[in-house]
């Protein structure tokens, strides 16, 4: 048994659509999925703006490795196509972790090094999961806390939009 928490951002086309393409896709084994928020684009922040959410998912048959293929097969379901580093995409699906693991390989760190300082991330998770932590990093609501007003402040609870 192995229970994830996913990030989900899409900034192209129909955000919303994207994001509930990611849900569904992994329906039977959604335990939880977080409003949704608008959120000002970091790393390149000349694109638009993100729609962002965070899910918690559970699987008696589906690793780590497993989860990352999940998300990439409904990134590719979403027709994203690799072109700039942090740039714009229909469909961003994140590993954020998986119970306890901690991964160096390259292709599925874990917990994902971004994590920490994503407040795209970090709020969404916080509303669904008010008692999360980030293993190595301590309760999600003490990082939350740390975060610069600036970045708290690119991130607007969108309550007109539901993913399920
Ligand atoms: N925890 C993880 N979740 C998803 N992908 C990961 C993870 N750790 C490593 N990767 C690897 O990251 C690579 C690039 O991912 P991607 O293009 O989605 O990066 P990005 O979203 O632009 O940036 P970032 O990873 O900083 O959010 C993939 O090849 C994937 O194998
Ligand atoms: N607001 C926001 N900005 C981003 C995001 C994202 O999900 N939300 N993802 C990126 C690449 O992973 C780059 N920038």
């Amino acid at each position: 048994m192995s229970r994830a928490v996913l990030s989900l951002g899409s900034n192209l086309g129909d955000r919303l659509a994207y994001l509930r393409l990611a849900v569904d896709g992994l329906a039977e084994m959604l335990l939880a999925a977080s409003p949704v928020y608008e959120t000002a684009a970091w790393g390149v922040t000349d694109q638009p703006d993100f729609l962002n959410a965070v899910i918690i998912v559970e699987s008696g048959s589906v690793d780590e490795w497993g989860w990352l293929r999940r998300a990439q097969e409904l990134e590719r379901e979403a027709e994203r196509r690799r072109e700039q580093r942090w740039g714009p995409r229909t469909l961003d699906v994140d590993v954020v972790t998986v119970d306890d693991v901690r991964s160096d390989h390259p292709d599925l760190l874990l917990p994902h090094p971004g994590t920490p300082s994503r407040a795209t991330v970090l709020i969404p998770w916080l509303a669904v999961d008010p008692t999360a932590e980030l293993p190595g990093h301590g309760a999600v609501a003490g990082i939350v806390e740390t975060l610069p007003a600036e970045d708290l402040a690119g991130v607007h609870r969108r309550d007109d939009l539901t993913l399920r």
